[in-house]
């Protein structure tokens, strides 16, 4: 299969007849060799046989034809002498469902529970609920096995253990900072270094220390990835101890292509409907992009293209995958297409590590991320599209081979793999700090004293301090302790910005439209733009359209959404050309949101069809992302006098007024706002006065 594959491939004459707009290019690539790169301590066998149909191997047989599973008693000795350990295995041995099984078999965690992170909330439900199959629990996850990530606690008094996102461990801690619930925490995808892992690292060794000197039970960490630093990791956590772990369940053949490709969507698409011409209907295909505009457009290009008739291949169920869809939506991509039918999954990087999705055996990594970057010089967080690491483009490697031999179809030269960084930037030192800064805060340690594995840059502490300062979280630079204000701030599970906008309705009596607009800003845009219909979906949403901007347009559709009953809402969206499953999502935040205002005794009230008030709350949290018009067009913000441009998909594009406050930036050839609001400067000067006297120049007359 494999060189007959490679062969038709090569031959780029081959290139299958279908109609697309912009057709295609062949993609050539070449062999880059089975995934074999680790040294080893413990000689796990590798497993390659390739049993065909896996629906007749008992789920325990799986479990005991693991790589991992042979070491075990090996593992748990290990675990048992040390208090901390790092564990190092391939993709796909057993670590994130095995290890805490073992442990919990040979009852290593006494009364306590054994917590494993995730660095993103899939993985930890999918991989919760694989292991409570594992275990045989008749009623499934949530009794010995369960999860728990934000807007979600699948646990019980019985539960044993319990995967959860690394952000939900920070909360836990910020309310028993000695994590007294665990008697293990397993730091899974280690790597991944995303803000709350490095911050859990710093908070779990202290809580370790101080159980140990307050003479408490014992708190056991395991540290596990694929693909980290072993030495770096093992200094920070004094010199603990590393055990490598060798063996994949099955190879898996990387393939590289022979020239660059730009345009790597297409290349993307073009690669799939090669492997579909070729593979059993049965192989499915996983593809990673950048974010959700990007897989949607795909997706329809592969819909339409798998309908044509000059397509060879059996039927195919496209499913699309990225962090702002609501769970249950997530979680239909882990359900067997159907007979002689083709899943392909297109994803973003949440799909890049812990997860098994059954079927897949082919990946196709386009090598991009989309990344969130802050630059303290402008104080500007930004999204930017950006090449992956060496680490991430092997974990995407390892979606694959996970039930047989699996292929890697890499959109990148061998030679542009060699060029990318080895390991993933920390998120900690490109970010905007102010959520790491405030929930240390709640746990009364200041961040530049805390035990960073790599300190961030200290204008980065020094900038998230000012700007929780000027928000009323801290009474200055310095503080160690939140005030009243930042309290209730470190409640929501926001960005403290848009906390202070929330706590700020009461005052402006507009909590019920706040909740909307912060609701519908927590995930992905509820508009879609297909571009052969931009124009119909541009007219049909006419209704919606504010002259104050884009957050009350998204409110006004909101609005009419939420009157519809639950029978009329899929038709109306597709009617007025909305993402029916971005808004029941933001729905859902809705509701958990209203949930902490309930326990927070805020007064959930409306200011009807007023939109000032809804502005200057607004304002309230967003008063440092304003930008003034300074020339033609141009705007330049007042914060970090940067210039920048208003998006063309904003719905006040073309107008000029002379403030907005905005709640994106992307850089393109320019640096653009979208999400904006217009405000007048007045408000500036009343909600933040000593802000405005100090950052408003270009407005004179004021
Ligand atoms: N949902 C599932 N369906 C089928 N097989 C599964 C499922 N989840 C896990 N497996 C099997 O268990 C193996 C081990 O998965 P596990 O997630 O424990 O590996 P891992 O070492 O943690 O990998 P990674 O480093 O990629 O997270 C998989 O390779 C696969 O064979």
């Amino acid at each position: 299969m494999d060189s007959k594959f490679n062969l038709l491939y090569k031959n780029s004459n081959n290139i299958p007849k279908f109609q697309i707009k912009r057709k295609p290019s062949p993609v050539v690539f070449n062999n880059g060799g089975p995934t074999a790169r680790k040294k080893i301590a413990l000689n796990l066998n590798v497993q390659t046989n390739n049993f065909k149909n896996k629906n007749k191997v008992s789920i325990q047989e799986q479990r005991r034809k693991l790589p991992i599973f042979e070491k075990r008693n090996k593992l748990l000795e290990l675990i048992r002498r040390h208090n901390t350990l790092i564990i190092l295995g391939e993709t796909g041995s057993g670590k994130t469902t095995q290890i805490p099984q073992y442990i919990n078999s040979a009852r290593l965690q006494n009364n306590g529970k054994i917590g494993i992170t995730q660095p993103r909330r899939v993985a930890a439900i999918s991989v919760a609920m694989r292991v409570a199959q594992e275990v045989g629990d008749a009623v499934g996850v949530g009794e010995t096995v369960g999860y728990t990530v934000r807007f979600e606690d699948v646990t019980s008094p019985r539960t044993k253990i319990k995967y959860l996102t690394d952000g939900m461990l920070l909360r836990e801690a910020m309310v028993d900072n000695l994590l007294m619930e665990y008697t293990f925490i397993i730091l899974d995808e280690a790597h991944e270094r995303t803000i709350h892992t490095d911050v859990l690292f710093g908070i779990v060794k202290q809580a370790q220390k101080a159980r140990e000197e307050k003479k408490l039970r014992p708190l056991k960490i395991l540290i596990m990835s694929a693909t980290m630093d072993v030495d770096h990791f093992s200094d920070y956590f004094n010199n603990c101890r590393a055990v490598y772990l060798e063996g994949r369940t099955y190879p898996v053949n990387v393939y590289y292509t022979l020239t660059t490709h730009e345009d790597y969507q297409t290349a993307c698409v073009a690669t799939f409907f090669k492997i579909h011409q070729q593979a059993p209907w049965d192989h499915d295909v996983l593809i990673f992009l950048t974010g959700q505009e990007e897989i949607e457009a795909v997706a329809q290009q592969i819909r339409i293209l798998s309908r044509d008739p000059d397509v060879a291949g059996p039927s195919v169920k496209v499913c699309p995958l990225y962090a702002s869809q609501p769970t249950t939506q997530q979680i239909t991509v882990f359900q067997p297409a159907p007979e002689n039918t083709r899943k392909v999954i297109i994803a973003t990087n949440v799909a890049e590590t812990s997860i098994t999705i059954s079927g897949i055996r082919y990946v196709i990594d386009s090598g991009m991320v989309k990344a969130r970057t802050y630059h303290p010089a402008t104080g500007l967080d930004m999204l930017k599209v950006q090449r992956i690491s060496q680490e991430q483009s092997w974990q995407r490697t390892g979606r694959a081979g996970r039930e047989a031999e699996g292929y890697c179809y890499r959109i990148y030269t061998r030679s542009q793999y060699e060029h990318m960084q080895k390991s993933t930037i920390p998120e900690i030192q490109r970010a905007n700090l102010s959520i790491v800064v405030i929930q240390l805060l709640a746990l009364g340690i200041h961040a530049a004293s805390f035990d960073f594995m790599d300190k961030p840059p200290k204008d980065s502490i020094l900038a998230a301090f000012e700007q929780l300062k000027l928000l009323g979280a801290v009474e200055t630079v310095d503080s160690r302790t939140l005030t009243t204000l930042g309290k209730k701030m470190v409640q929501f599970p926001l960005d403290p910005r848009f906390s202070k906008i929330l706590l700020s309705a009461q005052e402006y009596g507009c909590l019920e439209e706040i909740l909307t607009i912060v609701s519908l800003l927590s995930g992905e845009s509820i508009f879609l733009n297909p571009s052969s219909k931009r124009e119909q979906a541009m007219t049909s949403r006419q209704k919606f359209l504010s002259p104050y901007g884009d957050h009350i347009t998204l409110l006004n559709a909101f609005r009419v959404y939420n009157n519809l009953g639950s029978n009329s809402q899929r038709s109306w969206c597709h009617e007025h050309y909305l993402n029916m499953r971005n808004m029941s999502y933001a729905a859902q935040v809705r509701t958990q949101l209203l949930e902490v205002c309930q326990r927070l005794k805020l007064p959930i009230v409306s200011c009807g069809n007023d939109t000032e008030p809804v502005r200057k709350c607004l304002l309230a949290g967003l008063f440092m992302n304003v930008a003034e018009l300074h020339k033609e067009k141009q705007y330049i913000t007042l914060d970090k006098r940067q210039v920048v441009n208003i998006h063309p998909s904003s719905v006040i594009h073309g107008q000029q007024p002379q403030f907005v406050l905005f709640t994106e930036v992307v850089q393109t050839s320019k640096c653009y706002l979208r999400g904006l609001t217009t405000i007048e400067s007045q408000w500036l000067y009343d909600i933040v006065p000593d802000y405005a006297r100090s950052h408003i120049r270009f407005n004179k007359d004021i």
